[in-house]
């Protein structure tokens, strides 16, 4: 089946070497050194990401070509906008293809020598030390964690949902910097709700994936998306009503799970 679905992206991607780095429920991520517009110098180490959200066989089919359309299109209209916000990092949009679900995008990140060459993702990044409390804990990795709670708040000052924040949908670049990736769910909301449920999210995928320090990373990241929403009197009463959905929505969650 994955065969099928690489030729096919091949097919729309003619004399392109493409590789697979993932293959998730939505799409199909692929790196090349082949840039849309620019010649590729032989010796060029720079890597591009192509996501591609291939036909899904199980939907009719007028629908199916209507839906990847428009949620590639919000994707690439969101990475778009999300360049004009320096705050938030982003890969930058390169091309996109809407008809045949193809973006192609930077690549960001890096191989984590010191763990089986894994890319750069939170994920990944905080793993290599889960055996080892001391290391786990460190001053490093509090910085670190503050600036993706910081990143998380700026987008939420600016109205963007991210709709998926899990510890691998953040990266974190050699310079130890933050950046945002898989807009696939995202949208735009002004509401305190949506803040708080992204950030229900997020806590929860700590929890799952970094259960051991899971309390300490939540209030490392909360300390730092306190910080992104700024000081001035406005964004302070902002702050407040998030933080107060997000308690009401950790509650509502945890009333869930006594229920079973
Ligand atoms: N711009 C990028 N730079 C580096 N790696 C990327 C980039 N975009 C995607 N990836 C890699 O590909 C993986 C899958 O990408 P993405 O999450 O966008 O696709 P997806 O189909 O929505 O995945 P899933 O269904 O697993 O959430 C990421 O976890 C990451 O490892």
């Amino acid at each position: 089946m994955s065969d099928e679905l690489i030729q096919l992206a091949q097919s729309h991607l003619q004399n392109i070497p493409l590789q697979v780095i993932s293959q998730g429920a939505e799409a199909i991520v692929f790196t090349t050194k082949t840039h849309p517009y620019l010649p590729t110098s032989k010796d060029s180490h720079t890597e591009y990401i192509i996501k591609y959200r291939p036909p899904k066989k199980y939907r009719h089919p007028q629908l199916d070509a209507t839906l990847t359309k428009h949620r590639t299109i919000a994707e690439a209209r969101l990475l778009q906008r999300l360049t004009n916000i320096p705050e938030i990092q982003s890969p930058g949009l390169i091309a996109l293809d809407a008809r045949n679900g193809i973006i192609w995008m930077e690549k960001v990140g890096y191989e984590l020598i010191d763990y089986d060459d894994k890319i750069s993702s939170l994920k990944n990044w905080l793993w290599r030390y889960n055996d080892n409390q001391e290391k786990a804990l460190t001053e490093e990795i509090k910085i670190a964690l503050e600036k993706v709670g910081c990143m998380i708040g700026k987008a939420h000052v600016n109205d963007v949902i991210h709709g998926d924040l899990t510890s691998s949908n953040i990266i974190i670049t050699e310079a130890q910097e933050a950046c945002l990736i898989d807009f696939g769910l995202s949208y735009q909301s002004a509401l305190p709700e949506d803040k708080g449920v992204d950030l229900y999210v997020l806590d929860r995928a700590i929890l799952s994936t970094h259960p051991k320090y899971a309390e300490q990373y939540n209030e490392w990241l909360m300390a730092g998306y306190e910080r992104g929403y700024g000081k001035d009197k406005k964004s302070l009463i902002k702050l407040k009503e998030v933080l107060k959905r997000y308690e009401e929505v950790r509650l509502r969650g945890r009333k869930r799970s006594m229920l079973g």
